[in-house]
């Protein structure tokens, strides 16, 4: 902290990026602090709570979490059952968890971190329930950070990754706070009990909109330092001759090579793009919304939903075929792969599971399409569902920018039709609501990723259309952005023609295309990686330093392994030898029968 106040960090993100940077390979334990805890309580507290804790959460005289998931519920915030219930008589909220699946369950530093939580629970006045509310609890004495009585606090054990954060469960046992406790910027109780509700009761979702667009920047750090490894290993690796008895080529010069590192080259370049694009997006809705202005919400909430679903599916993918670029070495924690995927994997579920924010954003899409049909003004980002579908592309040889956003253009809005037609046949048939809604979600889903994929093409090419850029740089960023959308064309090639948008030829053009700007991509490969400038320090990576000196690191980081502290391990001499032993005064006896 004070290092940061010395280095003048003032932002967040500046802040963030010192975090990263200072703990590359395991993630803070104070990262919820940081990045959910503190921003919470700045923006659902009232002015006065604020004042109060702000600053105590700022200069770390208070350590806090977001503890809402419980064991039974994380997905289905309105059926978590901890609950708050209003004591008038003392002016207390009393806190607890009615049954096992009531515990929380999942919230980072909360076993042994941190000495204060949000939580998020039903709240009932007067004998009646207003739904879910955020309520600031301390959990851990502050002067010897013991649990404070009424409540049980541990952790939930090993995980998949994310060992630098030690996610816990937390019972209430009929524990009681302040009434000033609840967060109460859009929703109050007040001295009486009465309760006063919320312009909007998602109002307090708003944490959780705040960090999936975090998200977005954590899908292009993550893919773009694995990228930046795998990319130069593939520089230094040689192997199998290219040229019969000729030396053993870089395997960055196989064209199979290029085809996977390229194209997620090409999406770790759009992905920051659109990380910028969604936070500008974030920062004025969200503002928007502070001033009472609640008009754009929902947009912001389907924005933020789908990017961090897609872009986070997208990176996990990406990773592991970085990893898999890299040969056995990728599969070394040497490499730095493994733990980068690890650390990211749980984003696909965090922080909103991704299947169920990709169907929010599809209720979106069917009510905007809806009003689309109707003739009604729909929002820029979406005005795309008016695409007349019978337009068939116009593209040529150039595979021109024009061309390849009108082809993403169609290909999302016609698949949002397709689910809404679905969704309304469904319906016709005499299905209710839900019903017909649950029997179309697949094809939803499709349309929601195609909805996500026109929105990072589109945002790519207005960028490069709108930003001053030197004309040798811009040449190199287009042939990524036309990587970029002629490889997500290939790709998904289905989804293009299936209503014969795209003719054979402009089939044959794009996949001539694609393989044409491997070729024109491999001499900046190299280049385009370190254009990131991550320093070895964060990648901790021998495969991805930037001298290339792999070999010897590799060396240097197995004789560093503690097996091998002894030549012989202790294993041989407590199970090793006496089965050899065994095995032999055993071979006697068969030999003396
Ligand atoms: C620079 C600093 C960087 C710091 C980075 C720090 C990063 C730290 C790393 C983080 C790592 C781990 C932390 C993880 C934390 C967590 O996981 S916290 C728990 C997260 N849990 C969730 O996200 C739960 C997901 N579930 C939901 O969001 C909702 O329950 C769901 C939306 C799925 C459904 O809710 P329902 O109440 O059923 O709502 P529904 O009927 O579907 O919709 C009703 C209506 O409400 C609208 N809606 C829903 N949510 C929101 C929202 N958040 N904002 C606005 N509007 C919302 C929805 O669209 C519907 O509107 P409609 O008009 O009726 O269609
Ligand atoms: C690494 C990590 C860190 C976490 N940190 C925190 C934290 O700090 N604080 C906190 O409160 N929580 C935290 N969580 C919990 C996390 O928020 C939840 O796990 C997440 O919200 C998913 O909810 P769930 O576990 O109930 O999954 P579920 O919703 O039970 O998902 C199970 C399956 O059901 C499907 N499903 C569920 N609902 C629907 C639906 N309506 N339609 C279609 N399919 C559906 C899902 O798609 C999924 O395939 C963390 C989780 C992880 C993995």
């Amino acid at each position: 902290m004070d290092r940061m106040e010395e280095l003048g960090f003032r932002s967040e993100t500046d802040r963030q990026i010192f975090r990263e940077a200072a703990a590359p390979v395991e993630l803070s334990p104070f990262g919820l602090h940081s990045g959910m805890f503190v921003p919470t309580l700045e923006r659902q507290g009232t002015p006065e709570q604020s004042r109060k804790w702000v600053p105590l959460g700022k200069s770390f005289k208070m350590i806090g979490t977001y503890a809402q998931t419980e064991l039974g519920h994380g997905t289905f915030i309105r059926g978590l059952e901890t609950t708050a219930t209003f004591d008038p008589e003392t002016q207390e909220f009393i806190l607890d968890s009615p049954t096992l699946s009531s515990i929380k369950y999942w919230p980072g530093n909360v076993a042994k971190t941190v000495n204060h939580c949000l939580v998020m629970a039903q709240l009932y006045t007067q004998g009646k329930c207003h739904g879910t509310h955020l309520f600031l609890v301390q959990v851990r004495n502050m002067e010897d950070h013991t649990i404070m009585p009424g409540l049980e606090i541990g952790d939930i054990g090993p995980k998949l990754g994310f060992d630098g954060v030690d996610n816990g469960f937390m019972r209430f046992n009929k524990y009681r706070i302040p009434r000033m406790n609840m967060l109460m910027r859009y929703a109050k109780v007040l001295e009486n009990g009465d309760y006063i509700k919320p312009k909007n009761a998602k109002l307090t979702y708003g944490a959780m909109v705040m960090i999936r667009v975090f998200i977005v920047m954590d899908a292009f750090k993550t893919l773009s330092r694995a990228a930046v490894i795998a990319v130069r290993y593939s520089a230094v690796r040689r192997q199998s001759e290219l040229r019969p008895g000729g030396e053993e080529a870089q395997v960055m010069d196989y064209q199979t090579q290029q085809y996977k590192l390229f194209p997620l080259l090409a999406t770790s370049y759009a992905f920051l793009l659109a990380a910028e694009g969604m936070s500008q997006i974030y920062a004025k809705i969200s503002s928007d919304i502070e001033r009472g202005n609640l008009e754009d919400m929902p947009q912001l909430h389907a924005l933020a939903c789908g990017l961090k679903a897609f872009c986070t599916w997208v990176a996990c993918e990406g990773i592991e075929v970085c990893r898999m670029s890299c040969g056995g070495h990728g599969y070394s924690h040497a490499s730095g792969i493994p733990k980068i995927y690890a650390n990211i994997v749980g984003a696909c579920t965090y922080e909103g599971e991704n299947t169920v924010m990709m169907l929010q954003t599809a209720r979106y899409l069917s009510k905007c399409y809806i009003r689309g049909q109707r003739g009604e003004s729909l929002p820029e980002l979406i005005q795309y569902l008016t695409t007349d579908l019978n337009v068939k592309s116009t593209l040529g040889e150039d595979c021109s920018f024009e061309s390849l956003v009108a082809a993403y253009s169609h290909r999302a809005a016609r698949m949002v039709a397709v689910a809404c037609k679905l969704q309304q046949t469904n319906k016709k048939k005499g299905m209710a609501g839900h019903d017909a809604w649950n029997k179309s979600t697949v094809p939803f889903i499709a349309a929601t990723k195609a909805h996500c994929h026109l929105f990072i093409v589109r945002n790519f090419v207005t960028i490069l259309s709108q930003k001053k850029i030197d004309p040798a740089t811009h040449n190199v960023l287009s042939q990524l952005c036309t990587l970029y959308a002629v490889y997500g064309i290939v790709e998904n090639m289905g989804e293009f023609m299936q209503d014969g948008y795209f003719n054979q030829d402009q089939v044959s053009i794009l996949n001539r295309k694609v393989l044409a700007l491997l070729e024109d991509i491999r001499p900046n490969a190299v280049a385009l990686v370190d254009a990131f400038d991550y320093p070895d320090h964060l990648l901790q990576s021998c495969l991805g330093r930037y001298d290339g000196q792999v070999y010897e690191a590799l060396y240097e980081y197995s004789k560093s392994s503690p097996l091998n502290n002894t030549d012989i391990h202790s294993s041989y001499y407590n199970y090793i030898r006496p089965m050899m032993q065994k095995r032999s005064e055993s071979k006697n006896i068969s030999a003396k029968l």
